[in-house]
C-alpha cells in the first residue's frame, strides 16, 4: 500500500472561518426544495417536512484501509440511520497488515452545533487542547470519547504525551470514554487488566477522572470465549456479554461501537440502550462479515451496511428492554376475546390499565389484514402507557406495525434468523423447556426467555408441563432473563415468585386475564398478589 505522508499543515488556530464553512458545510442547512408539489406522491410530500435528523460529527483519524477511523464511524452511522459529518484530525496510511504512516490534520475553526460528538484518533496534546477549547465554546449534546492509542496491529496511533491531555481535559467532558483494555491499562498508568474484576476496577478509576459513564471493552481480552465489556455509571458495574464471533475481521471495531453509541444517542436512547445496541450491531456485523476476505493481513474490515442486503428497514426501538417489564406479562388470545366480545385493542387497553408490564399480541386465528390493524392500534396504545408491545411469531406483522419485538417458539423462525430481520434494538424472546434451549436462545442473540408450561394448561395443545422442577433447572442454566408461563392465574402465581427462582422476573399469561368477564379487575389482582409474593420472597 502506498504511504500518505504528513499534511503540513500542522494546527491552524482554532476561530471559526470561511474555509472552514467551506470544509465542514453545516449538514442542517435546508435544500432548497423545487416548488412542484403538485405531481409529489404523498409519501414524498411527508417525507420532506423538515425534521432534526440524528446527527453524529466524528473528530477522529482518517484510515486509509476504510475498516476503522473516520470511514468506520460515516458507514456506522449510517446504518444505523443517523448523519455523520466528519473532522479528520490525521491521515494515516493503513492495511490489513498495520499502520504504515501517519500524520496530523488541521482541526480549527469547525463549528458544530449541537450534534453529538464522537473523537477518536486525535494524535498529539494540541489538537486534544484545540478540541477541548471548541467543546468550550460550542457545547454539544452528547460527547463519546474513544480514547485510541494503540491500533490492534500494535502500532501507536496517539503517544504517551496525548495521555495527560485526556485524562485531565477531554475526559472531564465526556459523557461516556470507551478504551480496550491496553488503553485502559495505559491511562492508569500500566496496571495490569487480567480479569474482569480488573475491569471493574479500571473502570472506576476511569470514572474518577470526570466522565459520566466508562465502558472498559474486552475485545482483546485474551482466553475469553464471550465478548465482555463492562459499563460503569457511577453508581452500578453492568457486565455485557456478547458472544464471541471466531474471525479475523475485526479491525475498527472500538471505532464502530464508539460511533453507533452516538448515533443511538442522536436517536433519543439513554446511555445503557445506546451501548447495548451498539454492541449487537458490532457482533451482528462480525458475524455478517466473518467469512469475508479483504487483503492478506492478519486483521481484515468488516462489513457495516450488512444490512443493506436486507430489504426490510431496520428501525431500532428506543425502548429498551427492561428485565423488569416482565414481571406482569399479558398474552392475548383471540378466542377468548371473540368469546367475550372484546376487541384486541380493548383487551390489551384493559390489561394496561390492570397494571399489565408488558403485552404480546398472540392472535393464531385473526386473519392478517385485521391483525395488522388491531397490532397498529395497540402499538399507539402501548406506546403511550410506556408498555412493550411484542407480537407472537408473525415478524412481518412486528415490522409492519413497529412493534417493540417478537416472540417465538421452538418450532418457529429461529431467534438469530429474527434478530436478522428486526435489527439490534429490538426485543426478542423465545420460549424454552430446556437448559440446553436456553443457551442456544442467548446465542442467537434473543432478550429473554419464556419457560413453561409450568402447570397444565389448555391454552396451548401437546405441550408438556415443566413443574417446578423443569423451571428451576431453565432459570438457573439461563444467561437471560426468564418469565414463567403455562396454566398461571391468581390462584398458583404467587407460588411461582416464592420459589425466588434466578433470573425469574415475572409471569407469563393468557386465560387468567382473558378468559375472565373484567381484564382489568383480574390484572389488578394478579398484580397485588405478584407484589405481596415478591415481598415475602
Ligand atoms: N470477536 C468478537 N466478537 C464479538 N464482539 C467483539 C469481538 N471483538 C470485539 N468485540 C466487541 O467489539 C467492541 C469493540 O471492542 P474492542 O475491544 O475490539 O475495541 P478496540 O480494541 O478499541 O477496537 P479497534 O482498535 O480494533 O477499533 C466491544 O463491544 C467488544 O466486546
Ligand atoms: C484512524 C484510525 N483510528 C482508530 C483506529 C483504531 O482501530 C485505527 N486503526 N485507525
Ligand atoms: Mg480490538
Amino acid at each position: 500500500m502506498a504511504s500518505v505522508s504528513a499534511p503540513s499543515a500542522a494546527l491552524a488556530p482554532h476561530r471559526p472561518s470561511a474555509s472552514a464553512a467551506l470544509l465542514f458545510p453545516c449538514p442542517y442547512s435546508s435544500p432548497r426544495v423545487s416548488p412542484s408539489p403538485t405531481a409529489q406522491p404523498r409519501r414524498l410530500a411527508v417525507a420532506a417536512r423538515a425534521m432534526p435528523w440524528p446527527h453524529v460529527l466524528t473528530v477522529a483519524g482518517s484510515d486509509s484501509g476504510a475498516g476503522a477511523g473516520i470511514q468506520a464511524d460515516i458507514k456506522a452511522s449510517a446504518a444505523l440511520g443517523a448523519y455523520c459529518s466528519s473532522v479528520i484530525t490525521a491521515v494515516t496510511a493503513q492495511n490489513t497488515v498495520g499502520v504504515q504512516a501517519r500524520g496530523p490534520c488541521c482541526t480549527g475553526g469547525v463549528r458544530w452545533g449541537a450534534a453529538q460528538v464522537k473523537t477518536g484518533m486525535l494524535p498529539s496534546a494540541g489538537i486534544v487542547k484545540v478540541l477541548c477549547e471548541n467543546l468550550r465554546k460550542f457545547p454539544v449534546k452528547a460527547l463519546v470519547v474513544d480514547p485510541v492509542m494503540v491500533s490492534t496491529s500494535g502500532d501507536t496511533l496517539s503517544g504517551p504525551s496525548t495521555l495527560a491531555t485526556f485524562r485531565e481535559e477531554l475526559f472531564p467532558m465526556a459523557d461516556i470514554v470507551t478504551p480496550n483494555v491496553k488503553e485502559a491499562s495505559k491511562l492508569l498508568g500500566d496496571v495490569s487488566l487480567q480479569t474482569i474484576s480488573d475491569m471493574r476496577s479500571a473502570a472506576e478509576s476511569i470514572y474518577k477522572l470526570g466522565p459520566k459513564h466508562v465502558l472498559v471493552k474486552g475485545g482483546d481480552m485474551p482466553d475469553s470465549t464471550d465478548a465482555i465489556d463492562v459499563f460503569f455509571d457511577g453508581n452500578e458495574f453492568i457486565e455485557l456479554r456478547g458472544l464471541r464471533i471466531k474471525t479475523r475481521n475485526t479491525h475498527g471495531t472500538g471505532c464502530t461501537l464508539a460511533s453507533c453509541i452516538a448515533a443511538e444517542l442522536a436517536k433519543g436512547a439513554t446511555m445503557l440502550h445506546a451501548v447495548e445496541v451498539a454492541k449487537k450491531f458490532v457482533e451482528s456485523a462480525l458475524y455478517h462479515s466473518k467469512d469475508l476476505v479483504i487483503g492478506n493481513g492478519p486483521q481484515g474490515p468488516f462489513d457495516h451496511l450488512f444490512s443493506l442486503k436486507s430489504p426490510l428497514r431496520k428501525m431500532g426501538s428506543l425502548h429498551k428492554f427492561n428485565p423488569d417489564d416482565l414481571f406482569l406479562y399479558a398474552v392475548t388470545d383471540s378466542g377468548m376475546n371473540k368469546k367475550w366480545g372484546r376487541s384486541i385493542k380493548d383487551a390489551v387497553k384493559a390489561a394496561i390499565e390492570g397494571g399489565a408490564t408488558i403485552v404480546q399480541l398472540r392472535e393464531k386465528d385473526t386473519e392478517t389484514r385485521e391483525f395488522l390493524e388491531a397490532a397498529k392500534a395497540c402499538v399507539e396504545i402501548c406506546r403511550s402507557s410506556g408498555v412493550p408491545l411484542l407480537i407472537n411469531d408473525r415478524i412481518d406483522v412486528a415490522l409492519a406495525c413497529n412493534a417493540d419485538g417478537v416472540h417465538v417458539g421452538q418450532s418457529d423462525m429461529p431467534a438469530w434468523e429474527v434478530r436478522e430481520l428486526l435489527g439490534p434494538g429490538k426485543i426478542i424472546g423465545v420460549s424454552c423447556k430446556t437448559p440446553a434451549q436456553a443457551e442456544q436462545a442467548w446465542k442467537d442473540g434473543a432478550d429473554y426467555i419464556g419457560s413453561g408450561g409450568v402447570f397444565p394448561t389448555t391454552t396451548k395443545a401437546n405441550n408438556p408441563t415443566l413443574g417446578f422442577e423443569g423451571l428451576r433447572a431453565v432459570c438457573s442454566a439461563s444467561k437471560l432473563p426468564v418469565v414463567a408461563i403455562g396454566g398461571i392465574n391468581t390462584g398458583n402465581a404467587g407460588s411461582v415468585m416464592e420459589l425466588g427462582l434466578p433470573n425469574l422476573k415475572g409471569v407469563a399469561v393468557v386465560s387468567a386475564l382473558f378468559d375472565r368477564e373484567c381484564v382489568a379487575t383480574e390484572t389488578r389482582s394478579l398484580r397485588s398478589i405478584l407484589m405481596n409474593a415478591c415481598s415475602r420472597s
